[in-house]
């Protein structure tokens, strides 16, 4: 089975070229100017950009047990929609992925339901609120090789640096969702003149800030790859960035909406900008970008975290946290970071496959590598288009960017060679 790719422009090695793309037995096999490939199957990509597949590695699928916001089946739909091919799925569905039995029954099922590769964060602690460690080595035998409590944080340092010594044994990661719940105080939007004029709860952003001090402390001590979980704040990109001069083996991640919004865009008690850590001042979405720019930040990451409508339409003091957000991630960034000249699409294009692909250790996704499974991506970079929550495979429609205009509309998804969008 031969496919043939022909006329793309293609990021290749780290490169922008017009080429054309074999795929042989759901491989790549060849890039070259022109191919002359007379059984394969042709594709002409016209000129559009193509990609290997994205990487998100943060996203919340929700089955089992909130089948009603997402399943596996819909998020890797949405997923393929969003131009993803691998994802990492966070562990807080019901139950809780915390024994091997579970964790192996998730595999399984994400193995059966999704379209795309999804792969399974084990959470770090029982029920990812408790302070009892879950068996971390015999997880790891089990397939597990990145931990994460998404959703809340550690609150116990002890917990937290147990954790770490086990994970940095066998080299994997640990995902942190940074917050102290004390701090965090039952807040629902960030500290500042909005939450103010909306007399609403607000979040100190200690609440992140101090928790990731204590952890880059203990990530130093322990030597695990600490990994943060939607960076949202000036001081965290500082504390990062220090930690990274200092040798300290740290990686993080931001999502779009902390990159493109701040709290200055919340006009009225909209429940689709409540997320968590919420959406900060304009002075931290500067330096997020400044992240993103000198290195500090090492991957964009979605946070896609699906909500019924009826969970979300009831203003900030009562709806849950959380937007969608893997079928816009994309456009979202080029439209707003590389046609405003603030990075390369290859920068983006790196900040979305190859690097956290390799700083999550996944061979065989976020490059085009020969002999590897032909995940790749087809993307129209020059028409413009309005996104439409009716065009959403996503359960979720939670997104504070509906009706936006931007370009880099997702043509095709491909995964081993077989289109899935
Ligand atoms: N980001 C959110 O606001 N919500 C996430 C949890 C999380 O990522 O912390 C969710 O699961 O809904
Ligand atoms: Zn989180
Ligand atoms: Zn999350």
């Amino acid at each position: 089975m031969e496919l043939l790719i022909k006329n793309a422009k293609l990021f290749y090695d780290n490169n922008i070229l017009n080429r054309d793309l074999l795929i042989k037995d759901g491989k790549f096999a060849q890039v070259q100017e022109k191919i002359e490939a007379p059984q394969a199957t042709v594709i002409d990509a016209k000129n559009n950009l193509v990609t290997p597949g994205l990487v998100d590695v943060h996203v919340h699928f929700r089955e089992p047990g909130q089948t009603h916001k997402e399943t596996i089946s819909t998020g890797s739909r949405a997923s393929a929609h969003g131009g993803f091919t691998t994802v990492m799925a966070m562990p807080n569905v019901t139950p809780v992925p915390d024994t091997i039995e579970k964790f192996q029954a998730q595999l399984t099922l994400n193995q059966k339901e999704s379209l795309i590769h999804t792969l399974q964060y084990a959470p770090v602690t029982k029920d990812e609120v408790s302070s009892q460690l879950v068996d971390i080595d015999k997880l790891h035998q089990a397939g597990a090789f990145a931990f994460s409590n998404d959703g809340h944080g550690i609150g116990n340092a002890k917990s937290m640096f147990d954790a770490m010594e086990e994970i940095a044994s066998f080299k994997g990661v640990l995902a942190a969702h940074v917050e102290d719940q004390d701090l965090f105080d039952h807040g629902v939007i960030n500290q500042g003149p909005t939450a103010k004029k909306l007399g609403l709860p607000a979040i100190n952003e200690a609440a992140e800030t101090s928790q990731l001090a204590r952890d880059l402390i203990l990530a130093k001590q322990t030597g695990v790859h600490y990994h943060v979980c939607h960076i949202s704040t000036a001081e965290s990109v500082n504390l990062v960035r220090i930690a990274k001069d200092a040798g300290i083996n740290v990686t993080c991640e931001v999502t779009p909406h902390h990159s493109l919004l701040s709290d200055q865009d919340i006009v009225g008690d909209d429940a689709n900008f409540k997320m968590n850590p919420p959406l900060r001042s304009e002075k931290d979405r500067t330096a997020l970008i400044e992240g993103i720019q000198d290195g500090t930040i090492d991957m964009i990451a979605t946070d896609h975290a699906p909500h019924a409508v009826d969970e979300k339409n009831q203003g900030f003091l009562k709806s849950a946290f959380g937007i969608t957000g893997i079928e816009t991630s994309f456009a979202l960034m080029y439209t707003h970071l590389v046609e405003q000249g603030v990075m390369t699409l290859g920068g983006l294009l790196q900040l979305m496959s190859a690097k956290p692909a390799d700083l999550f250790g996944l061979k065989n996704a976020g490059q085009i590598l020969f002999d590897r499974p032909a995940d790749f991506t087809i993307i129209d970079l020059d028409n413009a288009y309005t996104i439409d929550k009716a065009d959403f495979l996503s359960k979720g429609v939670n997104s504070p960017f509906i009706g936006e205009k931007v370009r880099g509309r997702v043509l095709k998804t491909f995964v081993a060679g077989k289109q899935v969008y």
